[in-house]
């Protein structure tokens, strides 16, 4: 499963300061609005501590973490709709993304130009809003005319076009798609951006860190959507270090675990996803799957003729094979369940499937 989230936010707000952090990729991070202008896709493994453990436990070669991939755009302004700054046709960039995750500058810092002139959370959310909001309206108008002819020679084209004008009428009223918790199927293939879920990532100062009250204020703006509070400088600079020394440096901040640590759970969380392990001598591994999804289901994202031959799964949980050390003790103490086709996988299962091939 290719989880993509796409970045957007204002000019100079630090998004590629971030997306370094993230995919430890020197692109083009400058000190003035419009530094990217071309996107960059970066791959990120997503941070899980049980890898490590198999790894140990099961002598492999190498980890594989569950991968994000997070494409870094240009900054949109105020009015990129009308074409200001780059416009708004970079977007189509993240038209495929499966969330959106929207940076906010929070920092102070005078020799870091502010396009607006001011550091402003609640105005710079209203500009992306309105410009994200303007975007689908435009992709709206686009279809509209065809869609209006199609439904009068097909009536089940009847449905989709009423959805999509009600997505026009949401949108128009200045409320995302997604806030307006319209039913994503029949508008699937218009790709709209506000339809997507959101994660508000507030790029703050180191200080600001542990301003809780500040915290909260920023959180506010955005519920029920996730908020993040990270330093994109200091990410920047934990990735250089080794993760003693990391963790030492964030837990000074008053910090547990890195921001970009907390991004990539937050993604999964907000969309829903969770991962599960195998383990052997080649590799200990995390595959992504819903939350909700049954064993086979689970077989298929490793090959989809795991799916289509499963038999069965044996499963223990990642925490019973710690405590008992290895498969065959788990066995012994009876915490390896042999499950079938309706078993339902939890986050952190431990693997193996039987299948026809
Ligand atoms: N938390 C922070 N504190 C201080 N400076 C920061 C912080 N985050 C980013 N910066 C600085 O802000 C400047 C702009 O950052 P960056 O290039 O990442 O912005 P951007 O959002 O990608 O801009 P563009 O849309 O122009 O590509 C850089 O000089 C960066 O070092
Ligand atoms: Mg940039």
């Amino acid at each position: 499963m290719g989880l993509q989230i796409g970045i957007v936010g204002l000019p100079n707000v630090g998004k590629s300061t971030l997306f370094n952090a993230l995919t430890k990729n020197d692109v083009l991070a400058a000190n003035y609005p419009f530094a990217t202008i071309e996107p960059n896709v970066g791959v990120v493994g997503v941070p899980d501590p049980r890898l490590a453990v198999l790894g140990r436990l099961f002598k492999s070669e190498r980890i594989v973490p569950a991968t994000v991939s997070f494409v870094d755009i240009a900054g949109i302004v105020r009015g990129a709709s009308e074409g200001e700054g780059l416009g708004n046709k970079f977007l189509a960039h993240i038209r495929e993304a499966d969330a959106i995750c929207q940076v906010i500058r929070v920092f102070t810092d005078s020799d870091v130009h502010h396009v607006d002139g001011k550091v402003d959370p609640r105005g710079d959310l209203e500009t992306i809003n309105t410009e994200l909001i303007l975007a689908d309206l435009q992709t709206i108008e686009k279809v509209l005319p065809r869609l209006q002819k199609e439904a009068r020679m097909a009536k089940d084209k009847q449905p989709v076009l009423a959805a999509i004008e009600q997505a026009g009428k949401v949108l128009e009223g200045g409320t995302t798609v997604y806030a307006a918790g319209l039913d994503p199927a029949p508008l699937r293939e218009l790709h709209l951006l506000t339809a997507k879920p959101f994660i508000y990532v507030f790029n703050v100062d180191e200080e600001e860190l542990t301003n809780d009250q500040l915290k909260d204020e920023l959180r506010a703006l955005v519920a029920p959507a996730e908020a993040v509070f990270l330093d994109a400088k200091i990410e920047s600079e934990l990735i250089e270090l080794s993760d003693d020394e990391a963790l030492e440096l964030l837990q000074s901040m008053g910090q547990q675990e890195s921001g970009i640590t907390q991004l990539a759970r937050v993604g999964f969380d907000t969309l829903g996803l969770q991962t599960y392990l195998t383990a052997g001598p080649k590799e200990a591994r995390a595959w992504t799957i819903r939350k909700g999804a049954t064993a086979p289901e689970a077989a298929g994202v490793i090959h989809t003729d795991f799916q289509r031959g499963f038999i069965k799964a044996e499963v223990v949980s990642f925490q019973d094979l710690v405590d008992a050390g290895s498969v065959a003790e788990a066995r012994a103490r009876g915490k390896a369940r042999i499950e079938g086709k309706e078993y339902v996988m939890a986050d952190g299962d431990v693997v193996e499937f039987r299948f026809n091939v």
